[in-house]
């Protein structure tokens, strides 16, 4: 990748969603195609690596690497889930009153082979019972008196027959469909009544059909999902105050005081009203007008964050650090940042900062193998700055594009875990100083108004230059973002929408601010 002194940007860009335009992304004559249009071809997207087979081998350099060469099992190979069979129960759909004649002829019983759905895979009890109880019937049939006797007279007025077990292999019984028929039996006349449990052929009828596997749903549909619940609330609550009521000082307070619960922020809460006064002061608003200023409103804010990453690949590696409170979605962040990379023709090197917890490196280790990009990792409890610095200089040998490294979570108010995360900062710079050149704060989308101070504090302590909110296809409250958004003014380059390689979306302030504002 011709690289020199060119400052290469490389973005990503917005796919468009419902009418919304298409972002041109810049791109410098001449230059390789940028990763965004690389990651547009679904092509590529397809041919993201993902096994640990088409990974590359991690430089030799790398530590720890053997160490983690676990068993393919933990990979993401899940096992093969047992089917789920949809359970048959006997069920006495219909009586069949029949009259018995003198027992001369035999009762027959009629085992019919119909191909059943897949889906059906353990032996029915009742077809069981049923063609355990042929031979019975029809030795009876033979024998008019004795077992005969007993099945055709029933003592009671009614007989169901009833189940016995047989050896499953013999009998492969999601290929069979079972049917007991009393005719053509001249029977007895007589006023007995057997009562004949037609369940399997019935029930088959009833039976649903093989349910087809869950689409899964795309991006944006997670993203409205995610933000489903607090919309429809803000929706109720706009409601409630403009039911039969004009638009004037009182209900704007009123509507003020919602958005800023719904956690948009004082400044956007007032905007948003100030919009609504400009025009409607005095008039009926019915909620889906307020709704639809309230989404252009909440575009305006987030307008000017929703940037595409950049890499400045004058800078070999460009350093992208990663921070943010515990459990926030960093290492899963990283792992699908570094998918994209790498399918944008990136050489990309993954470090484990995060030295406090082992299942941490190893799930680092496992998305390294997912993207073929090799792991630097030290032994728990190490420096996680020394890890950064070391990490670097193989980064650098490796002639890797970018180095990404992951760090521990901490809570912002964790003074000397802090300290910790601006020595790491330090040290990057000694290697280069502009590194790191990239770092990146995630940030929860379940978590409230304590999001706005988690950027606070990271800003000020690692010099977080950017942003990603995580989770968003949970139960999000994603007002915050407007409100750190109105405040801090940080690129928002990317949302998780999901767990998987490619739920990680360039973020887009219109589809955002509609599903914030339940707007179709
Ligand atoms: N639903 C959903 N889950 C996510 C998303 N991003 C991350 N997660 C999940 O959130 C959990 C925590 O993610 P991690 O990547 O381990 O978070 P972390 O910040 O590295 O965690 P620590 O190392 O403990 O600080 C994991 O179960 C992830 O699968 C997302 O966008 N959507």
């Amino acid at each position: 990748m011709a690289l020199g002194f060119i400052k290469k940007i490389f973005s990503f860009g917005k796919k468009e969603v419902e009418g919304v335009p298409v972002e041109e992304t810049p791109t410098v004559p001449g230059a390789s195609p940028t990763v965004e249009q690389v990651y547009e071809d679904t092509a590529a997207q397809e041919a993201l690596p993902v096994a640990a087979e088409t990974a590359p081998v991690a430089a030799e350099s790398v530590e720890s690497q053997a160490a983690y060469a676990e068993p393919e099992a933990v990979v993401d190979e899940p096992a093969p889930e047992p089917e789920i069979l949809p359970e048959i129960e006997p069920v006495i759909v219909e009586q069949v009153e029949i009259a018995i004649a003198p027992l001369e002829d035999p009762v027959t019983a009629k085992i019919e082979a119909a191909p059943l759905p897949e889906a059906v895979g353990e032996p029915d009890e009742a077809a069981i019972a049923a063609l355990e109880t042929v031979p019975e019937i029809e030795a009876a049939a033979e024998e008019p008196s004795g077992a005969a006797a007993e099945l055709l007279e029933p003592p009671m007025g009614e007989r169901v027959i009833e189940p016995v077990a047989i050896p499953a292999p013999e009998i492969p019984a999601a290929e069979i469909a079972v049917s007991i028929e009393p005719a053509p039996v001249p029977v007895k006349p007589s006023s007995s009544k057997v009562t004949v449990s037609r369940t399997v052929e019935e029930k088959q009828a009833d039976e649903p059909l093989p349910v087809e596997p869950e689409k899964r749903l795309t991006w944006f549909e997670r993203l409205r999902k995610g933000l489903f619940r607090s919309s429809q609330q803000l929706g109720d609550s706009i409601g409630s105050i403009f039911t039969k009521r004009k638009l004037d000082e009182d209900t704007l307070q009123d509507l003020e005081d919602v958005l800023i619960q719904a956690d948009l922020g004082m400044e956007t809460a007032i905007r948003i009203t100030d919009a609504l006064s400009a025009t409607r002061y005095g008039k009926d608003i019915s909620t889906e007008e307020v709704r639809t200023i309230m989404a252009s409103e909440i575009e305006k804010v987030l307008g000017p964050v929703a940037k595409p990453l950049e890499l400045d690949l004058s800078h070999k590696p460009h350093v992208i650090l990663v921070v943010g409170v515990n459990g926030t979605g960093k290492t899963t962040t990283i792992g699908k940042l570094a998918a994209k990379l790498t399918a944008g023709g990136l050489n990309v090197m993954l470090a484990a900062g995060d030295t406090f917890r082992a299942a941490a490196i190893e799930q680092l280790h496992i998305w390294g193998k997912r993207t073929g990009a090799p792991v630097v990792s030290s032994k728990l409890g190490a420096d996680a700055a020394g890890l950064a610095f070391d990490a670097w200089k193989q980064a650098k040998e490796a002639g890797s594009d970018v180095l990404i490294i992951d760090t521990a979570g901490r809570l912002q108010n964790r003074a000397e875990l802090m300290e910790e995360l601006a020595k790491i900062v330090r040290v990057l710079g000694k290697n280069d100083p502009e590194a790191p050149h990239t770092v990146l704060q995630t940030l929860d989308a379940t978590t409230g108004q304590n999001a706005l101070n988690q950027v606070e504090i990271f800003r000020n302590i690692a010099g977080v230059n950017g942003l990603v909110m995580t989770k968003l296809d949970g139960t999000a409250r994603g007002g915050i973002l407007v409100a750190i958004s109105a405040k801090h003014k940080l690129p928002v380059y990317f949302i998780g929408v999901g767990e998987q390689v490619e739920d990680l979306e360039p973020f887009a302030a219109r589809d955002f601010a509609k599903a914030i504002a339940g707007v179709a």
